[in-house]
């Protein structure tokens, strides 16, 4: 059986970038993957401008002033924030000027209005600044030219902050993993179905669209599927129109798991059928000849609704996050908590374990969820924002010790 590393690495080496590209303007960029770098042609900030609002000096007019010892300058104009100086100033001279606005020709310095005494035309300056105070140089964040933002970034609020900025309003993106989502069972009932013995309410279908959708790709929804052979092969050929297929049950060794042997027939070639992992041991990695010529990646996650979720976090998220066309940052975050509960497995497969990841003055902190953990019970997988996970090498951790927590973005 291959372990958890082995599966990761074999995993992403399957996985391929989208390469096709959209526009989107900067209200509809959120959370997408710029599909190209971006430079900018001017500085920033644009001009000098002024980090306060009160006088544009000139330096060298300025000596030692104080409350008993001021400057006396003549305010030869005004600069409101938005206009042009008309202005060079001039020795002795100054300009009011307010936070923002360009700094005129002449003056190199900016003294804060607290620091000021206004009488008519005339300013007295009460307090020597320094040289070059409070004045936001051309060019001094960024350099017209240089590298903005690199391609396949995510766009949140600062880059999209720096694209407005930079005037690209017309922003290259790759398009959205479409992902198909198929749960197979002949058990399952929709959650609006009267439940009947032996039935079992389709929660996967519903957990894995949320998953999807959080991790930026659009959903597919197919209809679901009993165990039957055929009506198995034509819901995953149905499938197969999306560029990735996650479907949930029958990739065990059961009499009526049939999902492996339908992707056999259809031509996949079967990459993974189990890794040690717990939960989520029967994991089917395949990539699968698609009607147009291309090829879909399949991922047949265990039915049990613990196991489909952990194999979600831990496998199949970094696929789509590597599919979206980001440059980085595919792997699940991992980090130290220190557990709060005593953590025990045992067997032989590395084990994840649910519950709580908080950040407690600086120190992550890991709370064990209470109640049996059974890949059967989804019930006290509520508020999970972390996995414990443990090795066969240290299958024990006592309370107060570090243990590595898959970090779940909540
Ligand atoms: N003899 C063995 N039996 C099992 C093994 C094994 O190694 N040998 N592995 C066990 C493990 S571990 C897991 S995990 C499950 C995986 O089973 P399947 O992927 O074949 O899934 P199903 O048999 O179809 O269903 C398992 C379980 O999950 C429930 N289920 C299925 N789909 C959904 C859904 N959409 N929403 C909610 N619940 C669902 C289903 O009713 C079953 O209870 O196999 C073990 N058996
Ligand atoms: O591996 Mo299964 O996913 O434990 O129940
Ligand atoms: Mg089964």
């Amino acid at each position: 059986m291959l372990s958890v590393a082995e599966a990761e690495s074999l995993i992403l080496n399957l996985t391929h970038p989208l390469s096709d590209r959209e526009t989107v303007d900067l209200l509809t960029a959120s959370r997408r993957v710029l599909a190209t770098e971006v430079r900018c042609d001017r500085n920033f900030p644009y001009w000098d401008n002024s980090a306060m609002d009160g006088y544009a000096v000139r330096f060298a007019d300025l000596q030692n002033c104080s409350p008993e010892t001021p400057t006396v300058l003549e305010v030869v104009t005004e600069i409101p924030a938005g206009t042009a100086p008309q202005q060079t100033i001039q020795a002795g001279q100054a300009a009011r000027l307010f936070t923002g606005s360009m700094m005129p020709p002449g003056a190199d310095t900016v003294v804060m209005q607290e620091h000021t005494q206004r009488q008519g035309h005339q300013v007295q300056i009460l307090q020597q600044p320094k040289p070059q105070a409070f004045v936001r140089h051309q060019g001094d964040y960024y350099q017209a030219g240089s590298p903005l933002l690199t391609q396949g970034t995510i766009l949140n609020a600062p880059e999209i902050a720096v694209l407005a900025t930079a005037q690209c309003t017309q922003i290259p993106v790759y398009r959205r993993p479409i992902v198909a989502i198929l749960s197979t069972g002949s058990e399952l009932i929709a959650p609006d179905q009267p439940l009947q013995p032996g039935q079992i309410i389709d929660s996967n279908r519903y957990a894995l669209a949320a998953l999807v959708q959080q991790t930026g790709a659009e959903v597919r929804l197919i209809d679901t599927v009993g165990d039957r052979p055929a009506d198995v092969r034509a819901a995953i050929q149905d499938a197969l129109h999306a560029d990735l297929v996650i479907s949930s049950g029958g990739v065990s060794v059961g009499d009526y798991d049939f999902v492996d042997q339908t992707l056999a027939e259809l031509g996949a070639e079967i990459h993974i059928r189990a890794v040690a992992v717990k939960p989520g041991k029967p994991l089917t990695v395949a990539t699968v000849p698609t009607s147009d010529g291309a090829t879909a990646l399949y991922f047949g996650l265990p039915g049990n609704p613990v196991s489909a979720l952990v194999s979600f976090w831990r496998f199949v998220q970094p696929a789509i996050r590597k599919l979206s066309g980001q440059s980085q940052g595919w792997a699940p975050t991992f980090v130290q908590a220190k557990s709060l509960q005593e953590l025990q497995i045992s067997g032989q497969r590395e084990t994840y374990l649910w519950g709580q990841l908080r950040l407690v003055n600086g120190v992550y902190e890991f709370s064990l969820a209470g109640g049996s953990h059974s890949s059967g019970n989804l019930m006290n997988l509520i508020h999970t924002s972390g996995l414990a996970m443990l090795t066969t090498q240290s299958p024990t951790v006592q309370p107060g010790e570090r243990v590595r927590v898959l970090q779940v973005r909540r």
